[in-house]
């Protein structure tokens, strides 16, 4: 996405960790000073829950679904549905708001889930009224009443439900929500003492078809502001949506919750324990999940998956440190044959076997290495995140672009490799991302975090870049956001020589249409630069660049200047460039659209909202490894 200011994570919906910290202690990864205003839990102002659903609201794009739906296909992921849904609301903030959508018409997936989720919020949580908002939508309001179907058979309640015996259909996916257990007089003693509803004992009628007869059951709850968009009434698909507001905190309940049960130890058992809090929701008895419950839970789930990877990690180390001596072993012994038969002079065969194998020996020593670095990330198989605090890599950058102070590098810099020395690439991370990770230190690396940051800075690995005084590149992601304060290493091109660059990718200095801007080139220490369109009548190289401008990273060789921005990229940018002069040689673009912004966006704002979405004037292009 091009952006500082999002993190991607990978969690199951209702198990989303809640990164709570109990202290705002450094644990030595703290990179702010500014403990008093750092976050002590996770907290969102929106969350979408886009919840999987039967998708039946898509088989006009997915004529597979014809073949494969039935009536009950929703009935299976109704409690899923709600369990997503119901940590979506425990990590929303007061105040905040949620939207419930599905692809789906089936009200088991929909409004029956709203209705649960609204049930179990007692209050705490109301649909929004939104039929103002998109006026020309066209939507139809969500339904109060509805039958549920299982196994081609129509249940208007729970009651035929237990009449019937079907174990996967549980009382919220009806409107009222009840199970009747409790409205049942008969009560019966079964045989081993247990107390059965008379109801249940009825045997089911195989030749029962349809039991609608039974009484129609509406719901209480405001579910008409639900949204249903349907595909005959604008061409388009089927969506459901709800906007829901979380105007409290979610209800105390009865400690049912998994934590008073004392001793679980792995995920499975709380996961167990979760299934079981469903079983007994299922039953009617009146547990509720609530923020500090649903924390409760998912801290005890973190803490032993904790101890699950702990143990993982240690085995895994072991099997690694046996097979590195293993392969050392096996190393020492092709090595030692080498030395036997090393009859020849220094530089014979024989050397050059002893050699191979040292090779091979240090190669193996760094996969084991990269190995046993990959698996101490806190999770298996992705990178970990760690700020990177390189002072003397962030001082050469500085130096090498002359980047301005205002730039704010402290704590805002990441990689994704433990092994600070082999460091590729340097990503930029907004305030409120920093925050975030910040948090996700201290409470033990609870987010398993895919993607994060734009990527700012690059090592150039190539022989010439390793020649150059910064071995680091500013990568074509980044370059908007930087791009202000560059000082040093920019130059700005006409748009003839712009033109030219991305036409050619590669022109000596002397060739330029311009030769006050060649000299400059070849003026410019070896390594990365970057070149920006010079605009209409600007013609001083001292008006700063600001993150609309037209950029592009070269690489200044020893006598050329060529462009690191692959020839897709280049071919749009021309088309693009040749789009604009046109319009301004007509003179119909007003300078406001254009996008030039005055002066530098301000770096240091709360959630550093200017930076992340950089204006649609700035390229986005991907890198390339120029060379001469
Ligand atoms: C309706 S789709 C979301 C589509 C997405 N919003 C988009 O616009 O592309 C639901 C997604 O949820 C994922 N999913 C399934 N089970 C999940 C779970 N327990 N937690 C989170 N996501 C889940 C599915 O793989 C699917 O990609």
């Amino acid at each position: 996405m091009c952006t500082a200011n999002l993190i991607v994570t990978n969690h199951e919906g209702q198990h989303f960790p809640g990164c709570r910290s109990h202290k705002n202690i450094s644990n030595g990864s703290e990179t702010t000073n500014n403990l008093e205003q750092s976050i002590t839990q996770l907290l969102f102002d929106r969350v979408l829950c886009d919840v999987p659903c039967s998708g039946d609201g898509t088989l006009r794009k997915a004529p597979d679904i014809w073949r494969k739906w039935n009536g009950g296909m929703g009935n299976g992921l109704h409690c899923l549905q709600i369990h997503i849904a119901m940590r979506g609301l425990s990590l929303l903030k007061v105040g905040g708001r949620m939207v419930y959508s599905t692809c789906s018409m089936n009200p088991v997936e929909n409004e029956a889930v709203v209705a649960e989720i609204l049930r179990r919020c007692g209050g705490s949580v109301e649909l929004v009224d939104v039929s103002n908002e998109l006026p020309q939508l066209i939507r139809r309001p969500g339904l109060t009443k509805w039958k549920v179907r299982d196994k081609g058979v129509w249940l208007s309640s729970f009651k035929d439900a237990r009449k019937l015996q079907r174990n996967g259909i549980v009382p919220s996916m009806f409107p009222s929500g009840k199970n009747y257990a409790d409205l049942t007089n008969n009560n019966q003693k079964s045989e081993n003492g247990e107390s059965v509803n008379a109801e249940d004992i009825v045997q089911p009628d195989d030749t029962i078809s349809s039991i609608d007869d039974l009484e129609e059951e509406v719901s209480d709850l405001s579910l008409q502001l639900c949204m249903r968009i349907v595909p005959h009434d604008q061409n388009t698909g089927a969506f459901f949506i709800a906007v829901l507001q979380k105007v409290s905190h979610l209800p105390a309940i009865p400690d049912k919750s998994a934590t008073s049960q004392g001793k679980l130890s792995t995920r499975s058992e709380l996961h167990e324990n979760l299934s079981d809090q469903a079983t007994e929701e299922i039953n009617g008895l009146e547990v509720t999940s609530v923020d500090g419950a649903d924390e409760k839970i998912l801290e005890e789930a973190s803490k032993a998956e904790e101890n699950i990877s702990e143990m993982a990690l240690e085995a895994a180390d072991e099997k690694i440190s046996e097979e590195t001596s293993e392969v050392d072993e096996k190393i020492s012994e092709v090595a030692l044959e080498a030395d036997l038969v090393d009859d020849e002079p220094a530089g014979g065969a024989p050397e050059s076997n002893s050699s191979e194998a040292a090779d091979k020996k240090t190669d193996s020593a760094k996969t084991g290495e990269k190995r046993k670095l990959q698996i101490q990330g806190k999770w298996k198989g992705v990178d970990p995140v760690l700020f990177f605090q390189d002072e003397t890599i962030i001082n050469s950058i500085k130096a090498f672009y002359g980047i301005d102070e205002s730039f704010p590098f402290t704590g805002h810099l990441v990689t994704r490799n433990k092994d600070a020395n082999h460091v590729k690439r340097i990503y930029y991370v907004s305030k409120s991302v920093k925050d975030v990770l910040d948090l996700n230190f201290r409470v033990g690396q609870q987010l398993k975090i895919t993607s994060v940051g734009l990527k700012m800075f690059e090592r150039q690995s190539s022989r010439e870049g390793s020649l150059a005084p910064c071995s680091f590149r500013i990568s074509s992601e980044g370059l908007p956001v930087i791009l202000p304060y560059i000082t040093k290493q920019i130059l700005y091109a006409s748009p003839a020589d712009f033109k030219h660059l991305l036409q050619y990718k590669s022109i000596k200095f002397a060739d330029f249409v311009d030769a006050d801007f060649g000299q400059k080139a070849a003026d410019l220490i070896l390594g990365c630069c970057v070149i920006v369109l010079r605009e209409g009548d600007k013609l001083s190289d001292h008006i700063q660049a600001d993150a609309s401008a037209i950029a592009i990273g070269c690489w200044k060789g020893r006598s050329s200047l060529s462009v690191m921005v692959t020839a897709m990229d280049c071919q749009e940018l021309l088309e693009r460039l040749s789009a604009r002069m046109e319009t301004e040689k007509n003179g119909t673009l007003a300078p406001e659209s254009l996008g030039v912004l005055d002066k530098k966006q301000d770096m240091s704002g709360e959630n550093g909202t200017p930076l992340e979405d950089h204006n649609v004037e700035a390229m986005k292009i991907q890198d390339t490894n120029a060379s001469e």
